[in-house]
């Protein structure tokens, strides 16, 4: 096929990728990736280049995956934001090629596919590794990727309480009063996390935010941010005392400062427990450090694109 790109907009993209369908495809992709068989799966550890005068990063994030015959590529700027500043921390674009051509299918707004794909990532680690009746639910950062990981988790768990954190108290009440349940708004991390079974850090740190000490026996850890090698979220305690999963092996020993500088050794990686080659160790505190993935934009610009060619793109036509 060849012709020009679509063009996909961030409320197109947002209607679109629905989380009921999204999370077993990640499944999926999680375990298809952990097999190491190059002709289903190809996904390099993003390149990055620092884009040095605006305290930022530039990645190239591409991938194939033959099994479902999908093309695609993220271009992800990501930045070290000062406090106060109100400048984007990510921003990112999807190209989905016609894999038999070469040519771009359709452009896409990335930021939707990061907040929801990440945050449904996110939904699977606690799946299988939070401990049975997890019942509080604590956010640490109130931006974007706190708002899809709320919605995500609401949306597939029961928690009874949620409570969310933010360096500046401001930021956490207006999260708390956007969202559509009920949640605390507390004045310390420490207060957030404390007894609380699932804990998802969503922040720009660069210094750790979660405490080893803090954090009760059995919970489960989702740590989304400090996606550099010298960017921190976790302490060296709790690096060191938990069994921690990744998303790629590759990813976590290049990008992450929670793996690398904590010296903590990587039990495997979720697409092994997806797969059944390895134990959810739910009983033990469990963190799921999440770099991001190229395979994850790609299955989520695919599902994207089908359901734009089977409902609006008809739409389009007929009228
Ligand atoms: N693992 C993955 O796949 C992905 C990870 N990320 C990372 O997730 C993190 C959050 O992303 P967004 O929600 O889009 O960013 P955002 O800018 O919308 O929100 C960032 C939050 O972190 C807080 N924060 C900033 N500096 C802090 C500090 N020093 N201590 C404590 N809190 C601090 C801010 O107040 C805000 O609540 C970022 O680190 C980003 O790079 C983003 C996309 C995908
Ligand atoms: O996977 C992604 O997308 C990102 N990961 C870490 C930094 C921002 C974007």
């Amino acid at each position: 096929m060849s012709g020009m790109p679509i063009l996909l907009s961030k409320d197109v993209v947002t209607r679109l990728l629905v989380y009921k369908d999204l999370i077993p495809r990640l499944e999926v992709a999680l375990g298809m990736f952990s097999k190491r068989d190059s002709s289903e799966v190809i996904q390099p550890v993003r390149s990055v280049i620092p884009i040095q005068k605006h305290n930022g990063f530039l990645g190239l994030m591409p991938a194939y995956m033959a099994y479902e015959d999908t093309l695609c590529t993220k271009m992800v700027a990501f930045y070290k934001r000062e406090k106060g500043s109100s400048l984007p921390s990510t921003q990112a674009t999807v190209l989905l090629f016609d894999p038999e051509y070469g040519n771009v299918l359709a452009v896409m707004d990335g930021d939707a596919i990061t907040a929801k794909r990440t945050a449904a990532v996110s939904a699977i680690s606690a799946k299988l590794l939070m401990p049975a009746q997890s019942e509080v639910l604590s956010i640490l950062g109130s931006g974007h990727q706190a708002f899809s990981h709320y919605e995500v988790f609401m949306e597939t768990f029961g928690f009874k309480e949620v409570r969310v954190w933010s360096r500046r108290r401001e930021m956490a009440e207006r999260f708390a009063s956007t969202v559509q349940g009920p949640v605390t708004v507390c004045s310390s991390a420490k207060d957030a996390v404390d007894g609380a079974d699932v804990i998802v850090t969503v922040t720009n740190a660069v210094e750790p935010v979660l405490f080893g000490e803090w954090v009760k026996p059995g919970a489960h850890v989702a740590a989304v941010g400090a996606c550099r090698p010298d960017w921190r979220e976790l302490d060296d305690s709790l690096m060191r005392n938990a069994v921690v999963y990744v998303d790629s092996g590759e990813g976590a020993a290049t990008e992450s400062g929670d793996i690398i500088l904590s010296g903590a050794k990587v039990f495997g990686e979720l697409g092994e427990v997806i797969n059944g080659s390895l134990p959810a160790q739910r009983e033990r505190i469990t963190v799921f450090k999440s770099l991001g993935m190229g395979i994850q934009d790609a299955v989520s610009a695919k599902l994207v694109f089908e359901k734009w060619k089977s409902t609006e793109c008809g739409t389009e036509k007929k009228n």
